[in-house]
């Protein structure tokens, strides 16, 4: 099990690194790779409506064996979902995963995902999220892809401010997500959670980052007298900046090397702030680009 947890404003406790069945399992059988990844510690399981497997899902659960109470199960509004939409679709979340309420519930998108679908009316939907928490369906409820306008647009009439803002983080958009995950800290201590966190190395590998991340790799290789590999370099980023890791794989090595990320000897805060700065000289977004394009340099 990830032995790093964030306490979120809600005082609920959540392992910190997740496994993901978005990206490379969307609409796909995840039964046997959330198998995999509770046979191999993650307790942290982070799905979605969009994904359309949160039946299988459930039946990774079930095969693994693994109680109810050691997990932390997530889903996420579909995104485009409007007022009305969100009890029926959380109710069906709730039949689909087999379980009677999530730990976390967030609001995968704040705009409609095509231009011209009606938009939804972010402060009526999140009063329909905070409906469900006080049913205790949802133990924590969250919002992700939210920027600094989505949050002043539902903050001022919350009851309940978001526990988290699950976001695209690593080093090539840190310099445009770091003034949301700032805002979310100063406005009711709301918890960055980062998804797409392995970009650098796997979807703009050849980037200004890479010597950086295999020097670093060489030095905790040296200290912590086993291999540590770029990816963990960025995990641990992630981790030391207080930001939830969600991530994923297909492969029992790879998890178990995630999971050992938590172990591993802390970056300096030289080579956090030189990841930040050579990171900054390559913006790469990979997801929700109709978001967050506006704000984005390129
Ligand atoms: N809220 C939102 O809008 C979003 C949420 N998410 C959530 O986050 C989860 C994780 O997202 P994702 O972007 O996939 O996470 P990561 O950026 O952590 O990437 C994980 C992927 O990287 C591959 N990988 C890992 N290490 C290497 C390596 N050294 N070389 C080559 N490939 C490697 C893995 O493949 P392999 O199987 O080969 O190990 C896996 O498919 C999703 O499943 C979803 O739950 C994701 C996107 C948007
Ligand atoms: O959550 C992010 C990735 C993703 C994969 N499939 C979909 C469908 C709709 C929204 C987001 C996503």
């Amino acid at each position: 099990m990830s032995s790093v947890s964030f306490t979120l404003n809600d005082g609920t406790i959540v392992p910190g690194i997740g496994f993901g069945t978005g990206t490379a399992l969307f609409g796909k059988d995840c039964a046997g790779q959330v198998k995999q990844a509770i046979d191999a510690g993650f307790v942290h399981l982070d799905g979605a409506q969009a994904y359309n497997n949160e039946e299988s899902l459930s039946e990774g659960i079930k095969l693994s064996g693994k109680p109810r109470s050691e997990l932390f199960i997530v889903t996420k509004l579909r995104p485009g979902a409007l007022a009305e939409h969100v009890k029926p679709a959380f109710d069906a979340s709730l039949k689909k995963l087999g379980v009677d309420f999530v730990d976390l519930f967030l609001v995968h998108c704040p705009i409609a995902m095509k231009a011209g679908d009606p938009q939804p009316d972010l402060p009526e939907v999140w009063h329909e999220v905070e409906a469900i928490h006080a049913q205790g369906l949802a133990k924590s409820i969250g919002v992700s892809n939210f920027r600094i306008p989505h949050l002043q647009a539902i903050l001022p009439t919350a009851k309940v401010i978001p526990s988290v803002n699950q976001l695209e983080i690593h080093p090539y958009v840190w310099k445009t997500v770091e003034p949301i995950v700032k805002f979310g800290v100063e406005n009711g201590n709301i918890t960055a959670a980062s998804y797409g966190g392995l970009t650098p190395i796997v979807r703009a590998a050849g980037g200004p980052l890479d010597p950086v991340l295999a020097t670093v790799a060489e030095r905790l290789t040296k200290e912590f007298g086993k291999p540590v590999s770029t990816g963990q370099v960025l995990s641990k980023w992630v981790l030391q900046k207080k930001i939830i890791l969600v991530t994923t794989s297909s492969k029992e090595e790879r998890l178990r090397e995630y999971l050992q990320t938590a172990e591993l000897p802390d970056l300096t805060e030289a080579e956090i702030a030189e990841i930040d700065t050579v990171g900054a000289k390559l913006h790469k977004r990979v997801f929700m680009k109709h978001v967050f394009d506006d704000t984005d340099p390129q």
